[in-house]
C-alpha cells in the first residue's frame, strides 16, 4: 500500500468537520488506491465529541482510510505532525445579525497558534486551505506566523461563493450548473466579494450574451451570491455546513488536480502584484493549475463597474488586515 496522504482537519467535530471527514476518508479526492490518514484537532472539552466522530469514522470501515490521529489544541504540533495538507475550520461561525469580520476578535486569535504550529510540524511541502471566518484574513494571521511554509502553499476557501454563483446563473439561464464555466470570485470572502460574471461563460457563451438582463447580472446575482451565507443562517439557523464542506473538498481537488481546459477555480492567495492588487494580502482571485504549480489567470480586463466592485472588496481586505496588525507574526 503506498505511503498515506496525511490531512488535518482543525474543528473536525463540528457541523463541516462532520460533513467533510467522511468523504475525506472515503477516497473522494485522492481516489481509491491512494490511502489517506486523518489527523484530528479539536478543543479539548470536544475530545470526546470527536471520540464519537473516530467511532464513526472506524465503522464505514473505508479500505482508504489508514489511520486517525487526534490532538486537541494545546498540542497543536501533534496534531500538525507530517501534515501534507491542513484544513482550517476550527473556529466559531457567526450568528444571525453578525458580519463574517464580527469573528475576528473571537477567531483570529486562533490563527497564530495554527500558523507556528503547521511551520513548526507539518510537512516540508504542506498545503493549507483556511475555511474559518474570516477565512481571508485569518488565513493571513497564519501564514505570517509559518515563514517556512511558501506563500502559495495558502488559500483561503471562496469556492462556495464560487459554487453558489455558477448556481445561480444555471438556473436563471435554464442550464444545468455543469455548463456555467470560468467563473471567478474576486475578493473577500465577505458581502464585498465580486462574482466575475463577465468572464464566466455557458455553454461557451459569455454571460453577458447568454442572459440578457444585464440588470439582474448587476443587481440581484450579485446581492444573492453576497449575501447568501446570512440566508442560509436566518433559514436553517445555523451557518452553512454540507455546501461548505462539499466546497472544501472542491478546494483540495482544485489545487490537486490539473484545471479542465476552459474552467477556472477560485480561492484567495497572497497576492505578489497581480491585477495591481496590493502584494500580501489574501485576495481571491481567478487560478489554473496543473495539478502542482497553481497561477492567477492573467489578461482579464474589467469595465469600470467591475473594477469598482473588486477595488471595494481589495480595499477591505487591506483595512482588515489593519485590524489585525497585532497578531500577526
Ligand atoms: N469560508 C467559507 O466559505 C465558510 C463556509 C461555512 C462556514 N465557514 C466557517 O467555518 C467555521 C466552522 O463552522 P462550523 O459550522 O463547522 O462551526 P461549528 O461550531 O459547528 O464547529 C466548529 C468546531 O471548531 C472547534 N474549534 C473552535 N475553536 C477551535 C480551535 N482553536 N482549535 C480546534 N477546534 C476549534 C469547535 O469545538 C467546533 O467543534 C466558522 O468560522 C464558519 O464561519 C466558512
Ligand atoms: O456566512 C457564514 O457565516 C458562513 C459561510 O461563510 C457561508 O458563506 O455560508
Amino acid at each position: 500500500m503506498s505511503k498515506p496522504v496525511r490531512i488535518a482537519v482543525t474543528g473536525a467535530a463540528g457541523q463541516i468537520g462532520y460533513a467533510l471527514l467522511f468523504r475525506l476518508a472515503s477516497g473522494e479526492v485522492f481516489g481509491p488506491d491512494q490511502p489517506v490518514h486523518l489527523n484530528l484537532i479539536e478543543l479539548p472539552h470536544a475530545m470526546d465529541a470527536l471520540g464519537g466522530v473516530v467511532m464513526e469514522l472506524d465503522d464505514c470501515a473505508f479500505p482508504t482510510l489508514e489511520g486517525v490521529t487526534t490532538a486537541d489544541s494545546d498540542h497543536l504540533e501533534d496534531g500538525f505532525r507530517d501534515a501534507d495538507y491542513v484544513m482550517c475550520v476550527g473556529s466559531v461561525p457567526r450568528k444571525q445579525g453578525m458580519e463574517r469580520a464580527d469573528l475576528l476578535k473571537v477567531n483570529g486569535g486562533i490563527f497564530g497558534p495554527t500558523g507556528r504550529a503547521i511551520d513548526a510540524a507539518a510537512a516540508e511541502n504542506v498545503k493549507v486551505i483556511v475555511v474559518g471566518n474570516p477565512c481571508n484574513t485569518n488565513c493571513l494571521i497564519a501564514m505570517s506566523h509559518a515563514p517556512r511554509v511558501p506563500r502559495e502553499n495558502w488559500f483561503a476557501m471562496t469556492r462556495l461563493d464560487q459554487n453558489r454563483a455558477k448556481s445561480q446563473l444555471a438556473q436563471k439561464a435554464g442550464v444545468g450548473v455543469g455548463d456555467v464555466n470560468s467563473l471567478a470570485i474576486w475578493g473577500n470572502h465577505s458581502p464585498t466579494m465580486y462574482p466575475d460574471f463577465d468572464h464566466a461563460r455557458i455553454k461557451g457563451t459569455p454571460v453577458p450574451q447568454a442572459i440578457s438582463d444585464h440588470d439582474w447580472l448587476k443587481g440581484e446575482f450579485l446581492t444573492t451570491v453576497q449575501q447568501r451565507g446570512a440566508a442560509i443562517i436566518k433559514a436553517r439557523g445555523a451557518s452553512s455546513a454540507a455546501s461548505a464542506a462539499n466546497a472544501a473538498l472542491d478546494t483540495l481537488k482544485d489545487i490537486t488536480r490539473p484545471t479542465p481546459e476552459g474552467e477556472v477555480f477560485s480561492a484567495a492567495i497572497c497576492s505578489t502584484g497581480q491585477y495591481g492588487i496590493e502584494e500580501g494580502i489574501m485576495c481571491s482571485m481567478p487560478l489554473r493549475t496543473d495539478g502542482t504549480t497553481w497561477q492567477v489567470v492573467e489578461g482579464w480586463e474589467h469595465d469600470e463597474f467591475a473594477q469598482a466592485k473588486i477595488q471595494a472588496s481589495v480595499d477591505e481586505l487591506k483595512s482588515e488586515r489593519d485590524t489585525v496588525r497585532d497578531l500577526l507574526g
